[in-house]
């Protein structure tokens, strides 16, 4: 609740501005009405006031086109605001707190709930605007016949509890699709990730297809019509009971002891005006409702990532790199619904400047796990992490990665060059790496991406090579390339790179070139194991 007020809290000044604008326009609009009703009721037309009158229809359009601005500016604003703080919150976020909450979940959260919750500063002046109408109508009806208001609002109040009532049933309407919706997403993603081996599989096909996705959109289909229904069933109602109220003030004027007709007439004037507001306000329920609950589930995820880590700004250089160090770590994924978690650890490891390091071990052993935990990408559960014998705390995490170069097993490539990089030296080193004929660099960018996996996987180590960072991490680099490519890995590329300085770690299966490593760290469920002696012969 709290994160939902701070989200909104920067607009209530302009919103409150448009407010008492569309206040002042309504009030110029009632004002209007009573106006006409008095030009109506009179057999000449006095210019003074049609002067009234032309002032009254310039205050009521100004004031209604400024309010309208205001909410739209506001609108903008937030969306803008929102956008831009969830993109920040979600780059600071501990990667685990990323991975807990899933892209399913993420996904409509950035690109549908910001925009719904904007509906909430859009509405705000219309239904500003149409309240004070409203109020101003009925301030008007009580000043021509107090019987006749108070049959009015009478009427009108249990049509509003009656609405009220329906419309908090169209909410849960509303809340049960939003969840099938986040079902929907996945399924989406599936379609999308998983398009050739969908075009494999019929019965994979018919799984997506009819399996999963089928009863979702049925659901969200069923659920909408239900709650749009029942909001339009309360509008229908609240419209019915309106004529009504008008043809009972028409025919029971007189019951009600009325007898001058400009009363009859003014009111009638002002119900059939009021018609229009009331009507808004009963259009703008749903949207508001699913504003509401977009602007709960951005909160949520607002909330999600409210610890971020801060960026430190010491970075270490290539050159006072010293050392790194696991000292008692330990680290554990959360345990699966039917089985137990991995842990890793307890264990200890040091890694110089300027050393080799492979990591090997069967599958599953924890290598990556381990990875992850030297890169600061896990922060350790237990034990410390240290930087030339400092330890890596939460606020100096971010700084720590800053060591790093790394191309992971399931690594990103960028189409930009490292900030910095020299174009010059990214040709050479795209074409050291047999990759000179297929692309080029233009103004800091890659001509394309269109590659084969090998020579995907060599781009992003011309990515790594760029950047100027003292630790490089490969992780099973080598396993997707031709033996040719396989051996320039090990027995030229890695030792011109420790050459020029750099402390390498990396992830291996290829036992032929184990003896390349100054040193083996092997792993084995988890736990750091005697390495034979193959690293260095
Ligand atoms: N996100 C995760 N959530 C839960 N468990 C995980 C997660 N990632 C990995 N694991 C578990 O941790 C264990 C170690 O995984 P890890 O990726 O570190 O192994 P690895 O040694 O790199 O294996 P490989 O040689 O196959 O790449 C695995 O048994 C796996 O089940």
């Amino acid at each position: 609740m709290t994160s939902r007020r701070e989200l909104l809290a920067p607009f209530a000044l302009p919103l409150a501005a448009a407010g008492l604008l569309g206040a002042l326009a309504s009030a110029a609009t009632v004002a209007l009405l009573a106006t006409t009703n008095s030009l109506l009721a009179q057999a000449e037309r006095r210019p003074d006031e049609l002067a009234v009158f032309g002032l009254l229809c310039l205050v009521a359009f100004g004031g209604n086109a400024l309010a309208d601005m205001l909410t739209n500016r506001a609108g903008q604003h937030l969306v803008a605001r929102l956008r831009r703080s969830l993109a920040e919150r979600i780059l600071a976020a501990p990667l685990d707190a990323l991975e807990r909450y899933r892209t399913h979940r993420l996904m409509p959260v950035l690109t549908g709930d910001i925009d719904a919750v904007s509906d909430l500063a859009f509405l705000f002046a219309p239904l500003a605007i149409a309240g004070a109408v409203i109020l101003g109508c009925v301030g008007y009806l009580v000043w021509l016949s107090p019987p006749l208001a108070f049959l009015v609002c009478a009427l009108a109040g249990a049509g509003s509890v009656a609405v009220y009532a329906t419309r908090l049933r169209g909410v849960a309407g509303f809340w049960q699709a939003r969840e099938s919706e986040d079902a929907l997403h996945k399924s989406y993603r599936t379609l999308i990730e998983g398009a050739r081996e969908l075009r494999l599989s019929r019965n994979r096909r018919s799984e997506l297809l009819d399996g999963a996705m089928a009863p979702t959109i049925e659901t969200i289909r069923r659920v909408n019509t239900r709650a749009i229904n029942v909001f339009v069933l309360a509008n229908a109602a609240g419209s019915t009971l309106y004529f009504a109220v008008i043809a009972l003030v028409a025919a029971g004027g007189a019951w009600l002891q009325v007898e001058d007709a400009a009363v009859l007439t003014g009111t009638v004037l002002v119900l059939l005006y009021m018609k229009g507001p009331i009507d808004q306000i009963m259009q703008a329920l749903p949207p508001l409702v699913r504003a509401q609950i977009s602007l709960r589930r951005v909160a949520e995820l607002n909330e999600a990532f409210a610890a971020g880590e801060a960026p430190g700004d010491e970075v270490p250089t290539a050159t006072s790199f010293g050392s790194l160090e696991l000292s008692g770590v330990r680290y554990a994924y959360p345990a699966p619904a039917d089985g137990e978690a991995f842990a890793l650890g307890p264990l200890d490891l040091a890694v110089k400047a300027g050393e080799t390091v492979f990591v090997v071990g069967s599958n599953g052993a924890g290598k990556t796990t381990l990875i992850n935990l030297l890169l600061g990408l896990h922060a350790p559960q237990a034990g410390e992490l240290r930087l030339d014998g400092r330890p890596v705390d939460a606020a100096g995490r971010d700084a720590y990665r800053q060591t790093f170069s790394a191309v992971l097993s399931d690594y990103f490539l960028f189409e930009t060059l490292p900030a910095g990089a020299d174009p010059d030296a990214a040709r050479a080193h795209i074409d050291w790496l047999g990759l000179g004929g297929k692309l080029s660099v233009e103004g800091g960018r890659l001509s394309t991406l269109d590659l084969s996996s090998g020579q995907k996987k060599r781009l992003a180590l011309v990515h790594a090579c760029l950047e100027d960072r003292p630790v490089m991490v490969f992780d099973e680099w080598a396993a997707d390339q031709d033996p040719r490519f396989r051996r320039m890995f090990y027995e030229t590329v890695l030792p011109e790179l420790k050459r020029r300085g750099r402390t390498l770690i990396v992830i291996s299966h290829d036992d032929r070139y184990f003896h390349i490593a100054d040193r083996l760290v092997r792993l084995e469920a988890g736990r750091i194991v005697p390495a034979t002696a193959e690293a260095g012969r």
